[in-house]
C-alpha cells in the first residue's frame, strides 16, 4: 500500500494540492493549511499557505522549528465559532477509562504518516491522533447524532454502526441517536430510525448495513436543510471515496451556515482503494472469504483433466483484494489486477503461461479482479459505456470475457481440451458479517469518531496510519484512490509467490487474434 503522499510543505513546486479546510476562507480561495509544529511544546509556530497561486508564509514571533514536522490538521467548530463553550470530558468519571494511566490524548499528539526514514529527511506530515480529549464541545444531553451508510457493502458496517451507537451512550450518555436509512438520499426521502444500544446490539452479526444504502441522491442543500430541521448536531458518515466527498462537502455547508454540527466520516470500501489508512474495515474478512472460491476453484480443477479456474473478485481499480486472496491462497498460478497490464498471446502471454502450467500440473487457477483487462473487453464492446447512480463506470465482465477466450483459444487454436471452471463470487465475499479481527477495528473506528466529534473535531475522516488512529483531512483521503503499486515489493513478492509472468516487457507489442481484436495491451494505457 502506498503511503508516500508528500507533504506539499515539502514539495517545491507550488502546484500544491489544495487542502480546503481549516480556514474560513476556503470558500473562495483554496487555501492548503498545514501547520508546522514546535515539537517540544506543539504550539502553533508556522503557517503556509497558498492563496492566488502564490505561497505566503507567516511566521510568528516565536522560533520556528525546522525540523520538517507539518501537522496536516483537521478542521475544529471553534474555527468557525469561536465563542462555542467547552466542558469537561464525561469520561473523567466513567468507570471504563476510570484506572487508565492517560485517559485523554495529548493535544501535542500526532501519527507520522511516514515511518521509514532517513536520518537527514525531514520529520514530515502528520495527522492528529484519534482519541478522547480533555474538553468536550457538546453536552451529553444536547447531542443528537445521525448515521447514514453510503456506497456499496462491506463487512463490518453494522459493527461500526453498533459501536457509535454504544460508544456515544455508554462512554458519553448521550441518548438520542438517528439512523438516516437508505444513504445520502435517506436524509430527506425516508422516515429516520431511533438507534439505542439495545435495538443495534446484534447486528454486528449480519452482513450488509441495518440502515441500507444507495448510490446517488447527494443533494448538498437538501441534506443540510434536514439536519438543521431535525436538530442533529453530529453526523457520522460511513462510506466510501464518494461517500466521504459527499461529506467533505456537508462540512463545508455547515461551516458556510455556521452550524455547531460535528460531521464526522468513517472510511469504508471492500476495495481497500482508500488512500493514507493502512487498510479499510471489512477487506481481511472478504480476502478470507475469497479463500473459499479460490478453494472450490482448485478442488475443482485439480480433479479433471487439464482444469482451469478462474475466480473473479471485486477490485474496480485496485487490484488488493485480488492480490491478498492470491498471496494468501497459494493455489493461484495467476493474479490479474486493474493496475497490471497482460496480454494473451504471444511468447510470455497468458495462453502460454496456462499452457505451461498445465503440461506441468495439469490444472491452474487464476484469480482475476474485476476491473482487470477492461480495455480489452471494451475492444469488443464498442459503445457500452454505462455509470450507476453515484457515476461510477460500470465494469464489463472481464471473468466471462476471459472464461471465452481461454476456451476459444484451446479448443480452437491449439485444439486442446481444457476444463474451464468460472466463479464468480462477487457478492458472497462483501455480503457477510467482519470477522473477528475487523469486528476490533471496526470498533476503534467508530470509538475514535465518537471522541473526535464530541471534542468539537470536523470535516475528518478517522482511520489507522501506521497502526495508530488518526483523524484525517478529509480531502487527505479523496485527492487519490489506494492501488497496487507495481513498483512496490508486495507485487513483487506476489510476482515470486505464483512465479507469473509480470507481462510488462511487451509494452507496445499488438497483435491481433482472428477476429481482429487487439489483443495486447500498452503498458502506458492504464
Ligand atoms: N463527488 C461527490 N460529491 C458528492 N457526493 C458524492 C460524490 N461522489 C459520490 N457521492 C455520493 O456518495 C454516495 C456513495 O458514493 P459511491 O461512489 O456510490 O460509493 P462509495 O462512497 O463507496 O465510493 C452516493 O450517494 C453518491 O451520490
Ligand atoms: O453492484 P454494486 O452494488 O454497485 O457494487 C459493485 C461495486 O462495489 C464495489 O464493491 C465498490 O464499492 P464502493 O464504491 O462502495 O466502495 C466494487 O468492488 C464493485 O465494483
Ligand atoms: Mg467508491
Amino acid at each position: 500500500m502506498d503511503l508516500s503522499i508528500h507533504s506539499p510543505l515539502l514539495r517545491s513546486s507550488p502546484s500544491l494540492s489544495p487542502c480546503p479546510f481549516n480556514s474560513k476562507n476556503t470558500t473562495l480561495n483554496p487555501v492548503f493549511h498545514s501547520l508546522i509544529f514546535d515539537s517540544r511544546n506543539f504550539q502553533r509556530k508556522l503557517l503556509v499557505s497558498r492563496q492566488n497561486q502564490r505561497i505566503r508564509t507567516q511566521v510568528s514571533d516565536q522560533i520556528v522549528n525546522d525540523d520538517g514536522f507539518v501537522l496536516e490538521d483537521v478542521p475544529h467548530l471553534t474555527n468557525f465559532l469561536p465563542d462555542l463553550p467547552s466542558y469537561p470530558n464525561p469520561l473523567q468519571k466513567s468507570q471504563a477509562y476510570a484506572i487508565v494511566k492517560k485517559t485523554f490524548v495529548s493535544s501535542e499528539d500526532a501519527v507520522a504518516q511516514n515511518i521509514v526514514v532517513q536520518k537527514d529527511t525531514p520529520r514530515g506530515v502528520h495527522f492528529r491522533r484519534a482519541g478522547p480529549r480533555e474538553k468536550v464541545y457538546f453536552k451529553s444531553d444536547e447531542v443528537r447524532a445521525c448515521i447514514v451508510t453510503c456506497g456499496g457493502l462491506c463487512p463490518g458496517i453494522n459493527t461500526v454502526i453498533r459501536e457509535i451507537v454504544c460508544g456515544l451512550n455508554y462512554m458519553y450518555g448521550v441518548d438520542n441517536i438517528l439512523g438516516i436509512e437508505g444513504g445520502y438520499k435517506g436524509f430527506y426521502s425516508r422516515n429516520t430510525t431511533t438507534l439505542t444500544p439495545k435495538v443495534v446490539n446484534d447486528i454486528h452479526k449480519r452482513g450488509g448495513t441495518f440502515l441500507c444504502t444507495s448510490r446517488g441522491g447527494h443533494d448538498t442543500n437538501k441534506i443540510v436543510d434536514n439536519i438543521q430541521d431535525r436538530g442533529i448536531n453530529q453526523v457520522y458518515i460511513i462510506g466510501g471515496d464518494g461517500t466521504q466527498r459527499g461529506a467533505a462537502l456537508i462540512y463545508k455547508e455547515v461551516e458556510k451556515r455556521g452550524l455547531p454540527i460535528a460531521v464526522a466520516g468513517i472510511p469504508k470500501t471492500i476495495d481497500n482503494d482508500i488512500a493514507v489508512i493502512d487498510k479499510s474495515f471489512g477487506f481481511d474478512t472478504a480476502v478470507e472469504e475469497a479463500q473459499r472460491a479460490i478453494n472450490a476453484a482448485h478442488v475443482e480443477a485439480e480433479s479433471v483433466e487439464n482444469g482451469v479456474g478462474i475466480v473473479k473478485l471485486m477490485g474496480r481499480y485496485s487490484g488488493f483484494i485480488a492480490m491478498f486472496a492470491t498471496l494468501a491462497s497459494r493455489d493461484v498460478d495467476c493474479c490479474l489486477i486493474p493496475e497490471s497490464p497482460f496480454y494473451l498471446e504471444g511468447r510470455g502471454g497468458l495462453f502460454d503461461f496456462i499452457e505451461q502450467r498445465l503440461k506441468e500440473n495439469g490444472h491452474m487457477i487464476i484469480v482475476v479482479a474485476e476491473g482487470a483487462g477492461q480495455e480489452y473487453v471494451a475492444q469488443n464492446m464498442p459503445g457500452v459505456d454505462e455509470k450507476d447512480a453515484s457515476g461510477n463506470r460500470l465494469l464489463h465482465d472481464i471473468g466471462l470475457w476471459l472464461t471465452q477466450k481461454i476456451k476459444d483459444h484451446f479448443s480452437k487454436v491449439r485444439k486442446m481440451t481444457i476444463n474451464m471452471k468460472y466463479i464468480d463470487p462477487t457478492y458472497m465475499i462483501r455480503a457477510i458479517p467482519s470477522n473477528a479481527s475487523d469486528n476490533i477495528y471496526c470498533t476503534l473506528l467508530a470509538q475514535s469518531a465518537v471522541h473526535g466529534a464530541m471534542a468539537g473535531y470536523t470535516g475528518f475522516t478517522v482511520g489507522p496510519v501506521n497502526s495508530r488512529h488518526a483523524y484525517i483531512p478529509i480531502a487527505r483521503v479523496t485527492e487519490a484512490t489506494n492501488t497496487v503499486k507495481l513498483t512496490d515489493r508486495m507485487w513483487a513478492r506476489l510476482l515470486a509467490s505464483t512465479n507469473q509472468p509480470s507481462f510488462l516487457n511487451c509494452s507496445d507489442v499488438s497483435q491481433k487474434d482472428n477476429t481482429g481484436a487487439i489483443n495486447s495491451m500498452n503498458t502506458n494505457s492504464i
